[in-house]
């Protein structure tokens, strides 16, 4: 790991933390973000455990190791919701994971939950998925929140057969990751389009 890379990746994740920290994402200190800074050995920094999101500061990351543990001296605990960071971290190409709560994926992930998936179809934003027939289906799997996170991180893994992907967790938020912040960013926001736009539909009893 080099000092300019270690810099570059915080400012990275550090814009797109205030980016989403203005669309309200980090309501109540919910949620949390991470960036890979090296691959061997695996590094990655991870938003700071329980803090303001929509404030910045020096404390506002960690560094971890691929298993999670903090991998220099600080004073703050790397997000409760880590492991399940790591999980996708297991993929060498994967660059950035993103996890947000929000009203429309809480409600979505709720109605949908007891078929442990929800799909999407003939909308234009699925090809953020990269599904570009007309015809094409998205499908988002749901699991359930275990309060047990290491439990809650094995059952997220093993919907991460992907380098990039998302996943619900029902009545919690979502999971999304990529091979560049873009990636995750592009697939966290066009689900929330999109449950946005299922609920909508659902009020309008269409
Ligand atoms: C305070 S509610 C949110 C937490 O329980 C958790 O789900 C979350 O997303 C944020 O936890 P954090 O440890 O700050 O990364
Ligand atoms: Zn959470």
């Amino acid at each position: 790991m080099t000092l300019p890379t270690y810099t570059e990746r915080w400012e990275e994740l550090a814009e797109l933390k205030d980016q989403f920290a203005v669309r309200d994402w980090f309501m109540g200190t919910s949620g949390n973000i991470s960036i890979r800074v090296s691959s061997s050995p695996t590094l990655f920094l991870v938003s700071a455990s329980g803090k303001d999101k929509t404030k910045r500061t020096h404390q506002d990351f960690v560094l971890v190791d691929e298993n999670g543990a903090l991998a220099q001296e600080t004073v703050e605990r790397p997000s409760a919701e880590t492991l399940l960071h790591v999980e996708v971290y297991k993929r060498q190409e994967v660059k950035c994971s993103l996890h947000v709560h929000t009203v429309a994926n809480n409600v979505i992930s709720e109605i949908y939950g007891d078929q442990g998936y929800v799909t999407f179809k003939g909308q234009e934003l699925i090809k953020a998925f990269g599904l570009w027939e007309e015809d094409a289906e998205l499908t988002i799997p749901i699991i359930k929140n275990y309060a047990d996170i290491p439990t809650l991180a094995k059952e997220f893994g093993k919907h991460v057969k992907e380098d990039a992907g998302t996943v619900l967790i029902r009545n919690h938020g979502v999971t999304a990751w990529g091979r560049s912040v873009l990636e995750a960013k592009k697939q966290i926001e066009a689900l929330e389009f999109l449950c946005q736009y299922k609920l909508e539909f659902r009020k309008l009893g269409l």
